[in-house]
Parts: structure tokens; C-alpha cells; sequence
């Protein structure tokens, strides 16, 4: 019953008006508050400021304040006093006010509270859905309050807290931990919340490894050397480079100090079954970079302390040289920390100024302070395990990870140069002999390649037209059919590519497969189909598509979304007895019929592969015959 209840309170405003006037002006006035955000809240109205003992109990809550009245001044000294949670929305200076005692008594019996001061007479705080602070730009008008931040009261709830954590998306909102702090969360995370090390070393580890594979390519930056100290950071690294060896990378380990206990002697027995070599300190090379392109510093974690004994300090001094030697060299190797760079400060950082300075660091469950000194261009935050009552105890704010991806960056992505981005492709062999001799038959098996590596939209093609004007344009659609004849998409027959194939009927297609490094271009001449096949699309389209390409007349000016919406509501109602939605006339489909495809696939050093097919006719039979292009 205990934890049920803790569940749903509510976050409880404490809602006063002045002096002696009535916080029933409030409750006139909160109904601007949208309902579903009403409901969520425990509001209570207090009349008579000069009687504090009379408020109803507020032990255990965090509670918000909410002062009103356009002379009343303490709000000011309720803000103050309740510290740096506070949420201003604008007010005057005022240390006079005879109910200030009364005031902060009132404060002293709230807990943790949040003081929001609205100094615009019979009004309201207006509320707003993002995490700018209150009113802060807009002094003096309307007060708004950040709806994430009333979130963040509703504490208790697991899904609240969720969204608090997903609303901290800005770099500067983030976190950071104190060394005590992170010690005593692995006791947290180790003990009542029932996660057993291993578990935590295998996401900090894979963590680890896909924040390397987000930024190093394994075509570019394929040789690890992962170092490895005694405690679970170095444990951290002998996973990590488990996973990087399965995501295709050639790593290699240096363990000089192993811990004999089961956890570490299995990871160990691992990577020698995938025959990782296991380096000793002699083995490596006096210039790390001659060997590996990338070095994960997995010495030491939060519990580091004092200065690093050997062989680490030697170790430790390899990495300094590294960085030093990379400043002048074109092709340099990284280094990449797994939670702190080893040697720093946990807090401080790298106080003397001379200790590792990595390119990345993979900060694991929350920062720690040291990090906020970390200037390489590749902050991650991996460990995506930490449970709402983590995040509740330590107020974190944790950016949200995307998608099902065990790493997020922290911080602004490295300026990039456009020029300089290029991908060292390696693809299979792609010869005129393994072709098929059909250029269709060859562009579903790279359909089929692409549905099977789980592009996304592998259908996604981009329609280039030329309208009389000779005036190229392109677009994105979806392929929604092939066959012997060719490709098939649908459209509005009013749109502006419709103009265009109504006035030169040649286009082109383009299909991109990322991931697969391959691309296909099909050139030809276009027609609409049959009715019958484009009623046949448009009846296989979800309903609201359906409805949607009825409202839309394609490529003219709107005068704004909410028509758009308006327009649906009403056909959806007009149609809901509707078994058939009509297609509309100017709805429908068009075919290509190709007279040209090139299939490109990217190969290294830019040799890429080009198989270009054109129709010949021979002995009265049309033949594709084939040739490849210079990349
Ligand atoms: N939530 C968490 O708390 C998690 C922690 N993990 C990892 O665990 C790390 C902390 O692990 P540990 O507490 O085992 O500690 P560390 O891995 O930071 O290091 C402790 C080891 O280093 C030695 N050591 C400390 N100072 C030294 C010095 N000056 N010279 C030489 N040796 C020194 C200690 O004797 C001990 O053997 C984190 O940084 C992180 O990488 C992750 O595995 C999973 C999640
Ligand atoms: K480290």
C-alpha cells in the first residue's frame, strides 16, 4: 500500500494571494490551467498568511509556491529563502513587508520547496511546454511556468521522472557527480536495487564500445589497444573490447594487473576465445601509435585516488606522449576514456595540467565532476540503466538516449568539416560476370539486400523531372510497385511534378542505400496507369492516408496547418460510416519504363564500382548489354 500511494501523489501547490485577501482568487483563476494538468496537481488555497500553523500538513512534500497580488513584494524573500530551486517570474525588491516572519515560517515547514512569485495581480502563471525558466525573458508580463518543472514534483512517479530525465536535453542541465556520490550509487545500484556487477560491467562495456563505433569507423580506425587496471574500469575495457572485436574491429588488451576473481578471469577466457592477444606491458611498442588507431584508457574509474603506482604511471605517461606526439602528425591514433581519463582527479581534473588528454571520454551512469574539465570533441554518456529512484535521489538530469542506442553525446558534436568527410567504403565484389542480365532482376536483388539489412524506407527513392522550362526538380517518394515494365509511385495529378511529366514525360529515379554503400539510378519515361491500378493503390493506403490525400491539393499555398487538420476532422466524420473512401480524380499512379540503370556500389580508395545498362536491340530482341564506368 506504501509504495502505491508514495506513487500517486501529487506535487502539492500551496496557492496564496496577498494579505488577508483570499487564495479563492486563485481558485477562480486556476481554470485557465488546462484540466489534465489540474487534475495531476494537489492544490491548496490559503487565506490567512498570519496564521501559518493553520496550513494543512505539508510535512514530506515538495511543495510550490505560488504568490500573487500586484503589491505584494514577498514572494521576493520567499524566493530567496528557499534557495537556488527557486523560479522567479519577476518581482520587485521588498524587505519591509510587515508578513515577512510570518513568511518564512511558512517556508520553513515546506520541504525543498520552489517558490514561484507572480507579481501580476488577479492572474495566473500561463504554462509553457519546455524548460526555459519562467518569465525570466518576459519580465513583467504574463508569468510562465515550465510544465517539465511541475513534472519534476510529481516525485514518485516512475513515468514522471522518465519525462523530467527526457526534458534535460540541454548540455548545461546535465548532472555531474560527486566521487562519494558515485561510489554510493554503485552501493545503491548493487544492493537494494538487485543489479549484480556483472550485469553493470556488460552495458558499461557495451556502452563503451558503441560510442567508439558512433565515432570511429572500424574501415578507418580498425586497431584497439585497450588498457585495462585492476578494478571494474578495467573490467569495463574487457568488454568493451569483446564487443569491438564482434563489431568488427582488430583489438588488442593490456591487462598487467589481473584480478583473480571469477567475473575478471571469465572475461579474460573470452577474449581468448576469440583469440584477442593479450599484450604485456614489455610487448608495446615505445610509440603506441605506430600499432593501434585507437587506445581505450580503461585504467581507473571513480575510485581512483592519490598518484598512479606503477605500472600505470608508465602507462598512463604512453597515452601523455601519444597526445603530445599527435599534435604534430597528419594521421593521428585517439584515445578514448572509459568514465575518467585515468590519473585525473576524480573532482578536480587534471590539476598540474599534465596528465591524458583523450579525444573521447565515455562518461558511464552520470559525469562525474572531473568531466566538466574534459575538453576533447567526443563527450558520450553510456549505461543506460539508472532507475527513476536514482535519478529522483541525486535530482539528475540525464539527457534522454535515442532509440533503443546504449550511448547518447553530451555536449556539442565536433565542428566538422564538410570537405573533409568522406567514407574509405569496403563492399563485396561486384562484377559484370555475377550480374544478372535483366537490370530489374539485378535491382531486386539489391532490393531484397537492402529489406534484409534493415534499411529504413529501402523503397525511398528521389524523383527528379524537368518541366518546359528545362528547370530541374527533385523530391522524395515512395516506390510502391515493380515489375517487368517498371517503377511505379502515385501522387496527386495536380502536383508540380505532375506539371512537370505532363510537359516532358523523362525522369529519373534514385535509390540510396546507406549502410549497404550502394546506390541505383534508373532513368526512362513516364505514364500514369490504369484507374483500376491506382484504385487499387489507394485502397491498400492506411484510411488516413487516404483521407489525407484528399484534403491535400498538392503544391498549393495553405493558409495554415490548423486548415489542414479542420479539413481532416471533418472527412473523417463525413466518412465514418464509410466502408470505401472514393479516390479522389486527381489521385494516382505513374510508372518509369527505364531506359537506362546504373548500379553503384562504393568501393576503397574511391574505385568505385559503376555497371551501367542500356537496351540494344538485336536481331529484332531487345538485350540489355552492360559496360562499366570509370568511378
Ligand atoms: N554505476 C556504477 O557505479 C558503475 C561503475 N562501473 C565502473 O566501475 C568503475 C569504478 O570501479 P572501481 O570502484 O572498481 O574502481 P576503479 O576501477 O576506479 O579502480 C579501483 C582499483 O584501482 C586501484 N587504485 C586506486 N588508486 C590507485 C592508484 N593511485 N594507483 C594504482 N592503483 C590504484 C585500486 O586499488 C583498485 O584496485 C567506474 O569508474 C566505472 O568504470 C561500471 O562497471 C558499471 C556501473
Ligand atoms: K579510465
Amino acid at each position: 500500500m506504501g509504495k502505491e500511494a508514495e506513487k500517486v501523489r501529487k506535487p502539492r501547490f500551496l496557492c496564496l494571494h496577498g494579505f488577508r485577501t483570499s487564495g479563492e482568487i486563485l481558485k477562480k483563476q486556476i481554470h485557465k490551467w488546462p484540466e489534465s494538468v489540474v487534475q495531476k496537481l494537489d492544490l491548496v488555497f490559503q487565506t490567512d498568511l498570519t496564521r501559518p500553523k493553520a496550513n494543512p500538513t505539508l510535512k514530506g512534500s515538495s511543495i510550490l509556491l505560488i504568490t500573487s497580488g500586484s503589491s505584494s513584494t514577498r514572494g521576493q524573500y520567499y524566493r530567496r529563502a528557499a534557495g537556488a530551486a527557486s523560479q522567479r517570474c519577476g518581482s520587485n525588491e521588498g524587505e519591509t513587508d510587515f508578513l515577512k516572519p510570518y513568511g518564512l515560517e511558512l517556508l520553513e515547514s515546506c520541504v525543498d520547496p520552489v517558490v514561484i512569485n507572480h507579481p501580476k495581480g488577479h492572474t495566473i502563471p500561463r504554462l509553457e511546454n519546455n524548460t526555459r525558466k519562467g518569465g525570466e525573458s518576459e519580465k513583467g508580463s504574463t508569468c510562465a511556468i515550465s510544465l517539465p518543472r511541475i513534472r519534476s514534483f510529481a516525485s514518485n512517479s516512475s513515468v514522471e521522472a522518465t519525462r523530467v530525465m527526457q526534458s534535460m536535453t540541454s548540455p548545461v542541465s546535465i548532472s555531474y557527480l560527486t566521487q562519494r556520490e558515485a561510489a554510493e550509487i554503485d552501493e545503491i545500484l548493487m544492493g537494494p536495487l538487485g543489479f549484480s556487477v556483472n550485469q553493470l560491467m556488460e552495458l558499461a562495456g557495451l556502452s563503451v564500445a558503441t560510442s567508439i563505433a558512433e565515432v570511429y569507423k572500424p574501415s578507418e580506425f580498425n586497431r584497439v589497444l585497450a588498457i585495462c587496471g585492476p578494478g571494474n574500469n578495467g573490467g569495463d575495457g574487457l568488454v568493451a573490447v569483446r564487443h569491438l572485436h564482434h563489431f568488427g574491429y582488430k583489438p588488442f588488451v593490456c591487462y598487467p594487473k589481473r584480478t583473480a576473481k571469477p567475473l575478471y578471469t571469465g572475461l579474460v577466457t573470452q577474449l581468448e576465445s576469440l583469440a584477442v592477444p593479450l599484450l604485456t606491458v614489455g610487448d608495446l611498442p615505445s610509440d603506441l601509435s605506430k600499432d593501434f588507431d585507437i587506445l581505450v584508457d580503461a585504467m581507473f574509474g571513480f575510485s581512483f585516488h592519490g598518484a598512479p603506482r606503477p605500472p600505470f604511471d608508465d602507462l598512463i605517461q604512453k597515452l601523455v606522449y601519444l597526445h603530445e606526439c599527435n599534435q604534430t602528425r597528419q594521421k593521428s591514433s585517439v584515445i578514448v576514456s572509459v568514465d575518467i581519463p585515468s590519473g585525473w582527479n576524480v573532482e578536480e581534473g587534471d590539476v598540474a595540467g599534465e596528465g591524458i588528454k583523450p579525444d573521447m571520454l565515455v562518461s558511464l551512469t552520470a559525469p562525474k565532476l572531473c568531466a566538466k574539465k574534459f575538453s576533447g570533441p567526443h563527450h558520450f554518456l553510456g549505461g543506460r540503466f539508472v532507475p527513476p529512484s536514482i535519478v529522483e535521489k541525486y535530482k539528475l538530469h540525464l539527457p534522454p538516449y535515442p532509440g533503443t542506442s546504449m550511448c547518447v553525446r553530451i555536449g556539442k558534436p565536433p565542428q566538422i568539416d564538410i570537405s573533409a568527410l568522406r567514407e574509405n567504403y569496403i563492399s563485396p565484389e561486384f562484377l559484370e560476370e555475377q550480374v544478372e542480365a535483366n537490370p530489374i532482376d539485378q535491382f531486386r536483388k539489391w532490393f531484397d539486400d537492402a529489406v534484409a539489412a534493415g534499411l529504413k524506407e529501402p523503397n525511398a527513392m528521389c524523383l527528379s523531372t524537368v518541366g518546359q522550362d528545362g528547370k530541374p526538380s527533385s523530391r522524395m517518394v515512395l516506390l510502391k510497385g515493380i515489375d517487368k515494365d517498371g517503377f511505379v509511385w502515385c501522387t496527386n495529378y495536380e502536383s508540380r511534378k505532375a506539371h512537370q511529366l505532363s510537359e516532358n514525360p523523362g525522369a529519373s529515379l534514385l535509390f540510396y542505400w546507406d549502410g549497404l554503400n550502394r546506390q541505383v539510378r534508373v532513368e526512362g519515361s513516364v505514364q500514369k496507369v490504369s484507374d483500376k491500378e491506382s484504385e487499387q493503390y489507394f485502397h491498400s493506403r492506411p484510411r488516413g492516408s487516404q483521407i489525407g490525400a484528399i484534403i491535400s491539393k498538392q503544391s498549393t499555398i495553405v493558409p495554415g496547418r490548423h486548415v489542414l487538420y479542420q479539413q481532416f476532422k471533418e472527412l473523417e466524420e463525413k466518412f465514418s460510416d464509410v466502408n470505401l473512401i472514393p479516390k479522389p480524380k486527381s489521385w494516382g499512379g505513374y510508372k518509369l519504363k527505364p531506359d537506362l540503370f546504373e548500379f553503384w556500389q562504393g568501393q576503397q580508395s574511391r574505385l568505385h564500382d559503376r555497371l551501367q545498362y542500356t537496351p540494344q536491340e538485336i536481331n529484332g530482341r531487345q538485350v540489355w548489354t552492360i559496360v562499366r564506368l570509370a568511378p
